[in-house]
């Protein structure tokens, strides 16, 4: 049996869809006066992130990011920078875009880079947070969905390199 026909639907297309609405919702109420840089993080940022760009509607900036601590493991290792924003940062108020928070060793590196280069300010978003129960170095501002302590795919995230593309969220099954 294929990987994804074994996998067990988490949040359907619909479930996923309602929820980056509410998101965007929050993000307008939160950040429309303050002209925002969005950053979105590379490569399983981009559905969360483009879907959100379409859903706000106020004047912001687009850039993005390239940083990699999973490749085609499930566990974490290094982070890797591969691209930095090339926007000038130095002032603004910025929202990285990325698709989950796991251990959020990545999100907090990337907070603590852009702050370091400039940052005024730095929101994050995440399409998910996982529930693990461990102490995180960073809480997401603005959370889509939450998913189990499982490794978790669709929507940008990637299993071995393949189904970012899925619209809903699949967890791998254990056995
Ligand atoms: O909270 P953490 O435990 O640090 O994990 C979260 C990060 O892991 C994934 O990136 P990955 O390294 O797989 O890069 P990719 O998005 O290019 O696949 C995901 O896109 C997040 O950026
Ligand atoms: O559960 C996950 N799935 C996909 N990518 C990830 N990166 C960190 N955790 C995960």
């Amino acid at each position: 049996m294929t990987l994804l026909a074994r996998a067990e639907l988490i949040h359907s297309a619909e479930a996923v869809s309602a929820a980056v609405s509410r998101v965007a919702r929050d993000i307008s109420r939160r950040l429309h006066d303050r002209r925002p840089l969005l950053l979105c993080v590379m490569k399983g940022g981009v559905p969360f992130a483009g879907q959100l760009l379409t859903q706000l509607n106020f004047p912001l900036d687009f850039d993005y990011l390239d940083v990699s601590r999973y490749g085609q493991a499930t566990t974490g290792g290094a982070l890797s920078w591969r691209v930095a924003p090339s926007l000038p940062l130095a002032g603004r108020t910025l929202l990285v875009v990325d698709d989950i928070l796991d251990e959020g060793v990545t999100m907090a590196a990337i907070r603590d880079r852009l702050l370091d280069m400039g940052a005024a300010a730095c929101f994050t978003a995440v399409l998910a947070d996982k529930l693990h129960g461990r102490e995180k170095p960073l809480r997401a501002d603005f959370v889509a969905l939450t998913v189990p302590d499982r490794f978790v795919f669709g929507y940008g995230m990637d299993v071995r390199g393949a189904w970012r593309n899925l619209p809903a969220i699949y967890a791998m099954r254990e056995d």
